[in-house]
């Protein structure tokens, strides 16, 4: 069997419309390789949550999804309902970033979480109960009996956090998508969840597609790092190699918007400009309009995708680096 558990290649996702067609993803492609956090980075806007959303096949039908995506070996596209379903209850979950507005206000939390795995899952309701229990242990949160009665409004937006991993994690999936489970909470207990996922991962063998737009999260948490700008993933690599060389100049904006220690909001710098309109077909690179090192060739050809290290990708023109083997092949060079 493959070691990715997702695997996204040339996604295309159009939302039409009788006005304009927004041509939100373009030709997106990246994986999870099992048992490693992935972290999906960009401003707001370029493409991240419809990538996971595509990913998890709830695009619906109103919007148009060309290209493959696989997950834990098995496509996602042109799938029934019913197999979609079957899928996102066994080999994927979901945790979004505000834990108040995903849970109902009026049931105990213990409650949702067994109805979760009861759904998809058959066994009896103590086996379910034991092994709500055990996933709330797991996400650690103290006293998982009395946690289990609790109604959402009696607990903290942290507790709330561990109870949506725990509903993700008690179905057993191999690959959580968290889409900034950790944007509304603040710094501490951002930091304790970031914990806890690296734990989970090492613990049950999980693989993570973290959704966020900070970069410092990204360096906390990710083994590798995809930013996508504009629809596209435009550098990828590992955590350590894109960080300490972005090739991108993407990326190097990206990561001079992350605060220093004792940085205030008023310090950080912003990228000028603004991301493309989705709308609009893009000729050349798509960040050209915005970058410092733009040259002619950037607004007339699509940049290739060059393997500047081992495992690290870039689509500049400016990258050092050989054009990646497998556009070579693709552009029929080969
Ligand atoms: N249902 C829709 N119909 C039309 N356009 C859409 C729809 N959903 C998303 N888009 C567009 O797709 C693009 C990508 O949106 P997406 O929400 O994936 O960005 P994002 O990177 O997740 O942003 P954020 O960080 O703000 O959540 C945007 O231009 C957005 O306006």
């Amino acid at each position: 069997m493959s070691d990715k558990v997702l695997e996204i290649r040339n996604l295309n996702v159009t939302f039409p419309s009788l006005e304009r067609n927004v041509h939100a993803i373009r030709n997106c492609t990246l994986h999870v390789n099992r048992g490693e956090i992935l972290g999906l980075v960009g401003e707001s806007g370029s493409g991240k949550s419809v990538t996971s959303m595509a990913a998890l096949g709830l695009l619906g039908s109103s919007a148009r999804v060309k290209g493959n995506i696989r997950v834990v070996g098995r496509e996602i596209i042109d799938r029934s309902e019913a197999e979609l379903q079957e899928i996102r209850g066994r080999k994927v979950a979901m945790i979004f970033q505000n834990p108040f507005t995903a849970l109902n206000p009026f049931f105990q939390v213990g409650r949702q979480v067994m109805d979760a795995l009861l759904n998809s899952h058959f066994m009896s309701k103590e086996e379910a109960r034991k092994r709500v229990f055990q996933a709330f242990k797991d996400v650690r949160l103290p006293d998982p009996e009395i946690a289990f009665n609790r109604y959402p409004h009696q607990m903290s937006g942290g507790q709330l956090q561990r109870v949506m991993i725990a509903m993700a994690l008690v179905c057993e999936p191999e690959l959580l998508i968290a889409d900034e489970p950790t944007t509304a909470l603040d710094v501490t207990v951002q930091a304790q969840i970031i914990l806890l996922l690296r734990e989970l991962v090492a613990k049950k063998n999980l693989s993570i597609l973290f959704i966020t737009h900070d970069l410092g999260v990204v360096a906390a948490l990710c083994d590798r790092v995809a930013v996508m700008y504009a629809g596209m993933v435009v550098e990828s690599g590992p955590v350590v190699d894109v960080l300490a060389t972005p090739s991108h100049p993407y990326t190097s904006a990206l990561m001079k918007t992350v605060p220093a220690l004792g940085q205030t909001k008023d310090d950080l710098s912003y990228i000028p400009g603004q991301v493309p309109d989705m709308s609009v077909p893009i000729i050349g690179c798509a960040f050209a309009e915005r970058c410092t090192k733009v040259s002619e060739v950037c607004h007339k050809q699509a940049p290739p995708r060059r393997a500047v290290l081992t495992d690290q990708f870039s689509f500049c023109h400016n990258a050092s680096g050989p054009v990646a083997l497998d556009e070579i092949v693709a552009g029929g060079r080969l």
